[in-house]
């Protein structure tokens, strides 16, 4: 973009998750005994909105969502990245308002729009399933922008030292991580990962799903963004 466009109209990679990455981050340095200050890691939170972000010695150095929460990765229901290109043609092509684009890439699209059924993984994966013995993912884009994003993430580091999932489908949709994980061995990351009970994984609040010795340790933390939100509350206060 122009740099009017930046000084005039203030655009910026904001980025979002912040609450839920700090809370992470945290949890991933404890279980690999770390601090974070010297830590490479790609944390990914997956739920309605889903992004990825790189951290480098304890410091959010990229993030896949921008100015609004649309970018980046494929949603429940918002669209993620496309190409904006796509977007003019559609309006001067088609003369598609700015509401009906609005609607459209941020309420029925994502898995929605690619499933046609719903946004809910559950419903997917349970769909998935009926149809054959091994999930089907007729809306495989999902996982597969995944990984190129968590790809381009680590494109902003020296190496890779952990990947942690978070977020509701990064806790508790075993299928969608390992979609995710067991292709990406171009990142030394490798499938086959443990399945932990939910129970264990709340009350622990952490958990290693990667197995011993099988390449980037891959971890699944339990969101936390309230409680991240109470502890930066408690420090703001001196408590
Ligand atoms: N046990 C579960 N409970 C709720 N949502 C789940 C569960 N397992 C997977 N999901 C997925 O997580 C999504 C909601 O994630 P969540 O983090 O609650 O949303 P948000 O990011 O909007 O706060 C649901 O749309 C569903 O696809
Ligand atoms: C920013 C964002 O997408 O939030 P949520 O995951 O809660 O929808
Ligand atoms: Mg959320």
């Amino acid at each position: 973009m122009p740099e009017r466009w930046r000084a005039e109209y203030g655009l910026r990679r904001y980025g979002f998750h912040g609450l839920s990455y700090s809370w992470a981050l945290q949890r991933a340095a404890q279980a690999l005994g770390r601090p974070v200050d010297n830590l490479q890691v790609v944390l990914v939170h997956l739920g309605g909105g889903c992004s990825a972000c790189a951290v480098r010695n304890g410091r959010s150095v990229d993030t896949t969502m921008g100015l609004t929460p649309l970018e980046g990765l494929v949603m429940s229901r918002r669209s993620g990245s496309l190409d904006p290109g796509a977007l003019l043609w559609l309006q001067r092509r088609h003369g598609l308002s700015t509401d009906e684009l609005d609607d459209t890439l941020h309420r029925h699209s994502g898995l929605l729009g690619l499933s046609g059924t719903s946004g809910d993984t559950r419903d997917l994966v349970r769909a998935a399933r009926r149809v054959m013995p091994r999930p089907r993912w007729r809306w495989r884009r999902s996982p597969l922008s995944c990984r190129r994003g968590i790809a381009s993430m680590a494109a902003s580091l020296d190496r890779l030292d952990a990947l942690a999932f978070t977020g509701e489908i990064g806790e508790d949709q075993p299928e969608v991580r390992e979609e995710i994980c067991s292709a990406l061995t171009v990142l030394g990351v490798r499938g086959g990962l443990l399945v932990p009970e939910l129970d264990d994984l709340m009350r622990e609040g952490l958990r290693r799903i990667g197995r011993a010795g099988r390449g980037v340790p891959v971890f699944v933390v339990a969101t936390g963004e309230t409680q991240q939100i109470a502890a930066e509350t408690r420090r703001v206060l001196g408590m």
